[in-house]
């Protein structure tokens, strides 16, 4: 009769045996029964599994334990911050709430005692220790900042699920015209995937909140005809950066055609002020003549100054709030749509246009220092010309108004900016 082994690893008759196979003997050996075999391959199987499941436990747990957000007392303070202080008032969830927009934006609200709550990524694209500061400005008027991305779904569904907001100001964007050349898969991220994760989750909430977002000047892209009115051609921008803010009107048009959410896109022009973005030319330029750093005036074609038409933050903000107010209802429920609901776009700019070389000379007067000026030719880093708004739209909805010129919505930059950084920020003193 066959050993057992034997049976298990039957030597061909007449085949050559080779070293390999007195290797198989000795490791087959330890299977040398049918029952122990079974319970190596329970013990193999047990031991897989539970490596899995710790792998999965740990992962979960860091998960768990990494995350910013959740548990009762966040609920509370995401609760409390929407809390509406004034008849009629909103609740307000305001993404890139520690931006510079967003900051300002969310600080009005809760002023006139509307509730807010604040979502922020946080990221680096410039000084996140800006963003804390601003953070920590809102913070001190009892307004809530979430840590979190517009493309965590969970997260913004948690929100929706605490609080019933009534309008969501949508600033949350990766921002900036030339940075879209180094790196354009940002924008695609937060501008066009952001966006979408958050008109899935607004058009899935019941009720429905009412939409306000930014998209840009920038959409103008290569138009000539001045000023720009909402109603001019769109189709030809010049940047990532404008294409995907384009890309946003049509994307939100179409979520208010299929879901009936109520939506309105404001194009701001070239915003401004205290607690402004680092990465701008009127923040960047202060920066470097006061540390007696030249600064790069770009130029158009056959020398033509280029021009913005800058808008100071507090007639944005009051663009904001205004439309926030006119905002129709969002006709949908559970994703479905009930019947039309208003899409609206709107130029929120200055109206008066005022070329660079103007505004570096604005900023020399101000910090009494003369700029080192480097004037190139503009590169084909997507910038436009010239920017001017035509605001008869936003004024007729809203009474829009902008009150704030160039040379004092700078004067007012400036003073902020010595308070912040200091006058020697940076300075190499001899
Ligand atoms: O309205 C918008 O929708 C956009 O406004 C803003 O873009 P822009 O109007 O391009 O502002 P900004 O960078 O301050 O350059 C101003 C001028 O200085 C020139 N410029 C710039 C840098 C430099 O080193 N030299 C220079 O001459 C430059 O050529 C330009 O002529 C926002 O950044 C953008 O996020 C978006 O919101």
């Amino acid at each position: 009769m066959p050993s057992l082994e034997e049976e298990l690893f039957p030597s061909t008759p007449g085949k050559f045996k080779d070293k390999s196979f007195h290797m198989n003997r000795s490791l087959h050996r330890c299977f040398s029964s049918t029952s122990s075999l079974f319970l190596w391959a329970l013990f193999l199987i047990a031991l897989t599994a539970s490596f899995l499941s710790f792998e999965s436990f740990v992962d979960s747990g860091h998960k768990y334990f990494a995350a910013s957000w959740g548990g009762i007392q966040w609920e509370k303070q995401v609760r409390d911050s929407a809390q509406i202080r004034r008849p009629n008032g909103m609740s307000i969830l305001v993404t890139g709430a520690a931006g510079f927009v967003g900051s300002h934006v969310s600080l009005a609200l809760k002023k006139r005692g509307d509730g807010v709550v604040g979502l922020d990524n946080f990221n680096n694209y410039y000084d996140p220790s800006l963003k804390k500061d601003r953070k920590a400005l809102v913070n001190s008027r009892n307004i809530f900042i979430v840590e979190g991305d517009v493309n965590d779904m969970k997260l913004l569904t948690k929100l929706f699920d605490v609080v019933a907001f009534t309008h969501v100001m949508h600033l949350a964007a990766q921002a900036g015209v030339r940075y879209a050349m180094e790196n354009p898969q940002s924008y695609i991220h937060s501008n066009i995937a952001g966006l979408v994760t958050l008109l899935e989750v607004c058009k899935n909430a019941n009720p429905q909140p009412r939409i306000v977002w930014a998209s840009s000047s920038s959409v103008y892209g290569l138009n000539e005809k001045v000023p720009f009115s909402e109603s001019d051609r769109t189709d030809q921008p010049a940047s990532l950066y404008a294409a995907t803010k384009k890309a946003g009107e049509e994307i939100t048009h179409s979520y208010n055609h299929i879901y009936g959410l109520s939506i309105t896109g404001l194009r701001f022009f070239t915003v401004y002020g205290p607690w402004g973005r680092p990465d701008m030319a009127y923040f960047s330029f202060t920066r470097n003549i006061l540390q007696g750093k030249p600064i790069t005036v770009y130029r158009g074609k056959n020398r033509v100054d280029l021009a913005r038409d800058f808008t100071y933050i507090d007639d944005i903000v009051k663009g904001c709030m205004g439309s926030l107010d006119t905002a129709g209802k969002s006709t949908g429920s559970g994703g479905k749509k009930k019947g039309p609901a208003p899409y609206r776009i709107f130029n929120l700019g200055n109206t008066s246009p005022v070329t660079v070389p103007t505004l570096v000379n604005i900023l020399e007067r101000h910090l009494k220092i003369k700029a080192k000026k480097n004037v190139i030719d503009m590169p084909g880093n997507g910038d436009v010309p010239f920017t001017h708004a035509n605001i008869s739209s936003a004024r007729s909805e809203f009474g829009y108004k902008p009150t704030t010129d160039l040379q004092t919505g700078l004067r007012k930059f400036v003073r902020w900016y010595l308070s912040y950084y200091g006058y020697n920020h940076g300075k190499l003193v001899d």
